[in-house]
């Protein structure tokens, strides 16, 4: 609507039109006036645009995954796209497929270079991507037979089989080693030195890359390599049940059960023609995060918010990513830190020097210690309580490896489960007291041991979390 002021308004005279004005004059005069009219409103709804966007984008809850390298940082996430974006959960459900068969293909694989290296009564510091270091064994008390050679030569196709699973996964997105490069152990630091990574592992920059390939609805039976691993479902199996095959792996301290990816006891179910992906496999699947991905996650309902975003970023979490973490942390409103609590035993894979548990409080204490973070809210996951338990039921005790920890030798804790909510215990005092001692300013930390692949648990905790998350903002936006 054209605006026109009122005779008594000082404005009238200068816009009230020429008293000798032509029909052709006020024609003009009018579309002018409309002309300016739709640019103003024009202006005004850009405006009003503008300031939805920027009042939304500061509701928008920007949160970071961060924790080194195999803490469960992916892992979380997937939790939450499962739990809260169900949808787009269901879209990448069969992407997962060949993650799923890249892990076993690499067990099996890396279960048949030990046990080569075995039966060639050969030690090798192997330098390939596996990394796999096998130490020197009297061969005397291994006993291998023809048909642990006959195994050998029908699992063979696996390695052209791993070859094209990678080519596949990894085709348009970029196959990394992760481990070599400057170190960063915190992003705070300058680069360190860079030691040989122990093992290097198949990356890829995003799972969207990934995902978002031609990847079909359903599995196809015919597929060259799920035809492979279906033929060698039997063998693969009796070469993971053969008891020589797991004293060979003892001896080499290749505890594969724990290790990321291991899908070894579930070949009936999985390495087969028809085989769907659950959302077990999904958390269970491992694929290194090189590339930061972010993903956002947008509750219904939440008390009296309906609609409210968080932005999910999920970082690689090894010594030489840790960099690119800084650029960030400016407006960061969560970090979800997760330290694995089984690892107290473990090195870094990029530094064997340095103690996984150590590594992550140092970790912990940096991003305590950051001015920069001062504000953001932290919420600490203790994870890999599953496996926490099951080492401390083979009888490895953290103070074998950190003095510090549970020094109580005196007291005979026998019952893994006190032991383990013992040590759970312990660990969480030490995280509390790094962010007494390092953290700028007075906050409090929201603690939780988590189990990340027990997605019922899981989920049930992130609703705790962002429920958490919810009222701390209530208040704060209070306070202002
Ligand atoms: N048993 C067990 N496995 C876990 C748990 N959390 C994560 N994992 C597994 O550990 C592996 C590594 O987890 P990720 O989530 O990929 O680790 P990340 O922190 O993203 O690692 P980067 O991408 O290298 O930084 C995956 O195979 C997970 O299935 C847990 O609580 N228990
Ligand atoms: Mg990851």
């Amino acid at each position: 609507m054209v605006f026109h002021p009122h005779p008594s308004d000082p404005f009238y005279e200068f816009m009230k039109p020429p008293e000798d004005e032509t029909p052709a004059q006020k024609t003009a005069r009018l579309k002018r006036e409309a002309d300016a009219q739709r640019i103003n409103d024009e202006i005004d709804d850009q405006i009003k645009e503008d300031r939805n966007r920027i009042k939304k984008e500061r509701e928008i809850v920007k949160v970071l995954l961060l924790g080194q390298s195999e803490s469960g940082k992916s892992t979380t996430l997937k939790n939450f796209r499962m739990r809260f974006a169900p949808v787009e959960w269901e879209l990448e459900r069969n992407g997962w497929r060949a993650v799923v068969q890249l892990n076993i293909v690499r067990s099996i694989n890396t279960i048949l270079k030990v046990v080569e290296a075995e039966m060639n009564g050969s030690f090798a510091v192997d330098s390939d991507e596996d990394g796999i270091e096998v130490t020197p064994i009297s061969a005397e008390d291994i006993r291998f037979t023809d048909r642990h050679q006959l195994l050998m030569i029908r699992l063979a196709p696996l390695a052209g089989v791993e070859t094209e699973l990678k080519r596949r996964i990894g085709d348009g997105s970029e196959p990394i080693t992760p481990g070599s490069g400057p170190q960063y152990a915190t992003p705070f630091d300058d680069a360190g030195a860079s030691p040989a990574p122990r093992r290097r592992e198949f990356a890829v920059r995003s799972w969207k890359d990934v995902l978002s390939r031609s990847i079909p609805d359903q599995p196809d039976a015919d597929d060259f390599v799920t035809s492979a691993i279906a033929e060698c479902k039997e063998d693969m199996k009796t070469l993971w049940n053969d008891s020589t095959v797991r004293v060979t792996l003892k001896k080499h301290s290749l505890q594969l059960g724990d290790t990321a990816g291991f899908f070894l006891n579930d070949l009936d179910r999985v390495a087969t023609k028809d085989f769907t992906v659950t959302d077990d496999d999904i958390v269970r699947a491992r694929l290194r995060t090189v590339g930061i991905q972010e993903y956002a996650v947008i509750f219904k309902e939440v008390g009296r918010v309906a609609g409210w975003e968080w932005r999910i970023f999920d970082v690689g979490g090894c010594r030489t990513l840790r960099k690119a973490w800084l650029s960030y942390f400016e407006n960061v409103n969560v970090i979800i830190f997760l330290s694995p609590v089984s690892v107290f035993d473990q090195r870094l894979e990029e530094d064997a020097k340095v103690n996984r548990l150590e590594d992550s409080i140092i970790l912990w204490t940096a991003l305590c210690a950051s001015k920069l973070l001062s504000k953001t809210q932290l919420i600490l996951f203790l994870n890999k309580c599953d496996l926490l338990r099951r080492k401390l039921k083979r009888g490895v005790r953290i103070n074998q490896y950190l003095p510090s920890f549970g020094d109580r030798e005196n007291e005979v804790i026998t019952v893994v489960k006190c032991l383990a909510i013992q040590t759970l215990l312990d660990l969480r005092e030490k995280f509390k007291d790094l962010l007494r001692q390092h953290s700028p300013e007075r906050r409090s930390v929201y603690i939780y041991a988590t189990t990340a692949t027990d997605t019922t648990a899981t989920g049930v905790t992130l609703e705790t979390v962002r429920d958490g998350v919810l009222r701390e903002n209530l208040a704060a936006s209070q306070l202002i």
